[in-house]
């Protein structure tokens, strides 16, 4: 009974949704074919031309209670197949261990068809939610999201499903435990941009574009080590601290044989990936930059929020963008719980190191928990040769039906309500 499950998986592997050019519409088609094999209410929303989003739903018994939303991404990073031991799109089985190796094995399509799967089962069992079950699968969560879930979250459409809370995306875990994310850092993509005067390349003179650049560079692999020490001290998780990374460097002076090698050059530039956890003081890392990395005083300028990326860790009101994940959270529990009952272990609660979609939730005020049922699992995401076990895709179906169950079945709307029905 478990190879259509599995070849259900491959034909969503095998079609290729990896930007630049993300084929949507044929991820379409099949998520499509299979909600009416399910019977779910089907609908597709282009919040942006040509970049559509499915939105699916198994309406409950009661339907005036805040509803589950799980989503998913359709679209995944590009490739070097080159590079890989598989083809990235063919969804080959590793006979020997029962690894299928695709691009979108863990990031996320197998969540994406999981949920569904997890339905399928459900229904054939007669279960029959209280609350009503979306999913959504969303386009562009690897660009930003801006034309996917953003869209979505701020929607007419999205206020109308009254949503409780989201599942979205974790990460692998390579021992027994799977990971649980309550936040995640943000992303602020940072070029800072050194000018000088041009000059011989054999004098020596201060001010140089490149010696400007330089010590910014030197400023921010300070930083960058300071964060990296808490880390291997063993003192923070690696999403409690802010990472920077280097990405590009750009200088110098273009001649057909290369570059120009006796002329330095009047500029130059340097781009950083940067995350912010929530708990961090964004205020005071924007004055590093302005004061240390890129001071005018250096002849230097900067650009924060590359490609529209830049989000602050607070939300409207001044609040860190968090999901809680104590008491007060009864989503929190009813998950542990599943999971629990399905024998699997699970870690403490974490910062998710990158971004995803879930941000756009929580924003929204709607707590979001951010879980991919992959233990014993090496984390490939975005690596070539991305791959998940055969067994652990199957276990991961099992575990959302025991979530999903546990989710549909909670009665208890707030403890608000729960009050206002006890003094009637
Ligand atoms: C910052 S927008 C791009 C989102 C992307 N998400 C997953 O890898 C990431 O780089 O974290
Ligand atoms: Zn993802
Ligand atoms: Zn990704």
């Amino acid at each position: 009974a478990e190879d259509p499950i599995i070849s259900r998986f491959q034909q969503y592997l095998q079609i290729n949704t990896a930007h630049p050019s993300p084929n949507y519409h044929q991820a379409v088609d099949f998520i499509l074919s299979q909600a009416k094999s399910l019977s779910l209410q089907s609908q597709t929303i282009e919040f942006a031309p040509n970049k559509p989003l499915i939105l699916l739903k198994w309406t409950g018994k009661n339907p005036t209670l805040p509803s589950i939303l799980l989503n998913s991404h359709t679209d995944v990073v590009p490739v070097e197949p080159h590079k890989w031991s598989h083809p990235p799109f063919a969804a080959a089985i590793d006979s020997a261990n029962g690894n299928i190796y695709a691009r979108g094995s863990q990031d996320m399509k197998c969540v994406g068809l999981q949920y569904l799967e997890a339905v399928r089962n459900l229904k054939r069992f007669n279960f029959e939610p209280l609350r009503t079950i979306y999913i959504s699968f969303v386009p562009d969560e690897e660009i930003g999201g801006h034309d996917g879930a953003e869209k979505f979250a701020n929607s007419e459409v999205f206020d109308e499903m009254n949503v409780g809370i989201v599942l979205d995306e974790g990460l692998a875990s390579p021992d027994e435990s799977y990971r649980l994310f309550y936040a995640e850092r943000c992303p602020m993509w940072l070029v800072i941009k050194a000018a000088g005067a041009p000059g011989h390349g054999a004098k020596l003179y201060d001010n140089t574009a490149m010696e400007n650049l330089l010590k910014s560079i030197e400023s921010v692999r300070r930083f960058r080590a300071s964060q990296f020490d808490l880390v291997k001290a063993g003192l923070k998780a690696e999403g409690e601290v802010i990472s920077v990374n280097m990405v590009f460097l750009k200088a110098g002076t273009p001649s057909p044989t290369g570059y120009v090698m006796n002329l330095q050059p009047s500029e130059a530039q340097a781009g950083f990936d940067i995350r912010i956890p929530p708990i961090a003081d964004q205020a005071s890392l924007e004055r590093r930059i302005a004061e240390e990395w890129a001071p005018a005083s250096r002849n230097m300028t900067f650009e924060l929020g590359q490609f529209k990326q830049k989000m602050s860790v607070y939300d409207e009101n001044g609040r860190p963008i968090l999901t809680a994940h104590d008491g007060s959270n009864p989503w929190w529990a009813l998950l542990e719980g599943a999971i629990d009952k399905s024998n699997r272990r699970f870690g403490r609660p974490e910062i998710f190191p990158a971004s995803t979609d879930a941000r756009y939730f929580r924003l929204k005020g709607v707590p979001a928990i951010g879980f991919s049922p992959m233990a014993n699992t090496p984390i490939l995401l975005h690596d070539h040769n991305e791959f998940l076990n055969k067994e652990e895709y199957l276990k991961g179906i099992e575990v959302y039906e025991s979530i999903i169950k546990a989710f549909a079945s909670f009665a208890a709307e707030t403890e608000k309500d729960e009050a206002t029905k006890d003094e009637l």
